[in-house]
């Protein structure tokens, strides 16, 4: 049975009993009122005392703070959001700044790591190979009916720690907690799914408590076909729901989007919304460097799909800026593990060949051996920007980073692995070796530091900024598809967002606590894309605003009514 969740109007219930106190999407605890206790036979199954929800988010957060574990709270607050999902997005509400490191990155890759572990209860549609004959009835049986956000994963690359089969669930849980949380999406509309095609990670195989298809990843052909199943199954049963592709490895990741992106309203977050929100951190940081991005010289470590996604998305700005294609593509440098991509390797993956350097833009160089690495890049070409998507922690050394410094003024240096413990230099360290010069955003948080008495704010350049706004803007238009200038409004939307803006001595990025606005606007001016991309209807100004209020869902219990079924 489908229920309006979302007018503020009284619910039509039909449901009562224990079992109305099972449902994480209604059930209120302690806060249901004396009428609704008569009307639906709660009498006797709560404590005598009725409590408003900020008195139940009090509660829980004098819990909260008794867990000592950052992964103890992690599990603590899991727990309220599978037995109340309104008190879980209220406690979200009153402290994200300090929660989303729990429920997110990176606290959540531990989650991940230990999925099988710390497993209380069901959440989301675990699709496995095994069981693929019966794709449509797992779909059916999902608990939310009317699905608008679906995140997916299988659990091959999960945020830089590789391959942790159905562990991986974790990271569509948590991407959908900060869909509610930061871009108002209703809970009611998202869908957690894992796609369970085996793992090769050994520890997991040989743990017995491993939850999983104990079995090695399928091959390439079956996994093709099942992916095809998959989304044909989600096409035929929510037809208009966005679809986000999360942490799938990089054999995979490029040709899902490629095949699906015009077949379906989806994107890839590693790919795209990690491009979206790093080109907004740089056309803000740029223009407190004092030159646009175009002027830039951006070298990155780390040539995978989100480094060339990223690279990609730098280059279509830059062209916006005024630069050729060929222009554009000599200020952006990619070296990987084996040193520069040039145009004399072979070898290389079809999204990394567009990036190479010509030879003779190297011509001159002086490198210690036939291969360019990033130091001697960082001699030669100069770079002003530098990013890090390695994967690798430790590989911005303090020589890279000082010769870096010699050459400019203000670097803008943003090592974007996660979790934390994979991250390419510390903030703290950047700091000292430019003299505070440096301006950083990091993937995972850190807090701010403090060097010869000044406080420096480290912003998170995390596609958290970015994908709820997207999704916000995407239900608030109804758009069938994902295009390339949505995502460059997004981005656009949030250096409009950056404090940096109005204070040369701010962070690049806006506060956590402001994510909601920032996520209305890029909403708004994601729909506004949309529409001009034709993926969306025409609407007046006035009216997407309006849908971008109407679809922002706030945690607060509603009033329930009995019906029968
Ligand atoms: O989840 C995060 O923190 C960002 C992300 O998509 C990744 O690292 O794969
Ligand atoms: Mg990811």
């Amino acid at each position: 049975m489908e229920l309006d969740y979302e007018s503020k109007r009284p619910l039509y219930i039909p449901y009562a009993g224990p079992i109305l106190l099972e449902f994480p999407l209604l059930n209120k605890g302690s806060a249901f009122s004396r009428e609704e206790r008569n009307e639906f036979n709660l009498n006797g199954l709560l404590p005598e005392t009725v409590e408003t929800i900020e008195e139940q988010a009090e509660r829980a957060w004098q819990q909260y703070q008794e867990f000592k574990n950052n992964i103890d709270k992690h599990v603590f607050l899991r727990n309220i959001q599978d037995t109340n999902e309104t008190l879980f997005y209220r406690v979200l509400a009153d402290h994200l700044q300090e929660v989303m490191p729990i429920i997110y990155t990176p606290t959540v890759g531990t989650a991940c790591e230990q999925f099988s572990d710390i497993y209380r209860r069901a959440r989301g549609v675990f699709i496995s190979y095994p069981n693929r004959e019966h794709i449509e009835d797992m779909l059916q049986n999902a608990t939310k009916q009317n699905v608008k956000v679906i995140v997916v994963t299988d659990g091959e690359r999960i945020l830089g720690l590789g391959d942790l089969g159905i562990g991986g669930m974790g990271i569509p849980i948590g991407k959908l907690s900060l869909y509610t949380a930061c871009g108002g999406i209703s809970p009611a509309y998202t869908l957690p799914i894992v796609l369970d095609v085996g793992t090769n990670n050994q520890q997991l195989l040989n743990d017995p408590l491993y939850m999983g298809w104990r079995h090695p990843r399928i091959g390439e052909e079956e996994y093709n076909a099942f992916v095809e199943e998959f989304i044909s199954a989600v096409k035929r049963r929510w037809p208009h729901a966005l679809l986000q592709f999360e942490d799938f490895a990089q054999k995979n990741a490029t040709p899902l989007l490629e095949k699906y992106r015009d077949k379906l309203c989806c994107f890839n977050d590693d790919i795209q919304g990690t491009a979206a929100v790093a080109v907004g951190t740089l056309i803000a940081a740029s223009r407190a460097a004092g030159s646009p991005l175009s002027e830039q010289t951006i070298v990155f470590l780390g040539a995978g799909s989100a480094g060339c996604g990223i690279a990609e998305q730098i280059i279509n700005e830059m062209m916006s800026e005024g630069l050729s294609d060929a222009e554009a593509r000599r200020r952006v440098m990619m070296v990987d593990r084996y040193g520069l991509l040039t145009d004399k390797l072979t070898n290389l993956l079809p999204f990394q060949a567009r990036l190479v350097q010509p030879s003779e833009a190297i011509a001159g160089w002086e490198t210690g051996s036939d291969s360019v690495s990033l130091l001697d890049v960082v001699r030669h070409a100069r770079p002003t920007v530098l990013i890090g998507v390695s994967g690798q922690p430790g590989l911005f050394t303090e020589e890279i980073i000082r010769e870096m410094h010699r050459h400019c003024p203000r670097p803008i240096i943003m090592p974007l692995s996660n979790p934390t413990s994979r991250v390419e230099a510390t903030p703290a360290d950047l700091i000292s070796w430019t003299d505070g010069a440096a301006l950083i955003a990091t993937g995972s948080p850190f807090a701010p530091v403090t060097w010869k008495e000044k406080v420096y704010p480290i912003a998170q350049c995390n596609n958290a900024y970015i994908f709820p706004g997207i999704g916000l803007g995407i239900i608030a238009s109804g758009a069938r598809r994902v295009t390339d200038s949505m995502l460059m409004s997004a981005s656009r939307a949030l250096a409009d967002c950056s404090p940096l803006a109005t204070d040369p001595t701010g962070p690049v990025l806006p506060e956590l606590g402001d994510i909601q606005q920032v996520s209305r606007q890029i909403a708004i001016e994601v729909a506004r894309a949309a529409r001009l991309a034709g993926v969306a209807a025409e609407s007046s100004e006035e009216a997407l605003a309006q849908a971008v209020e109407d679809n922002f869902w706030t945690p607060a219990y509603r009033h329930y009514r009995r019906t029968s079924i």
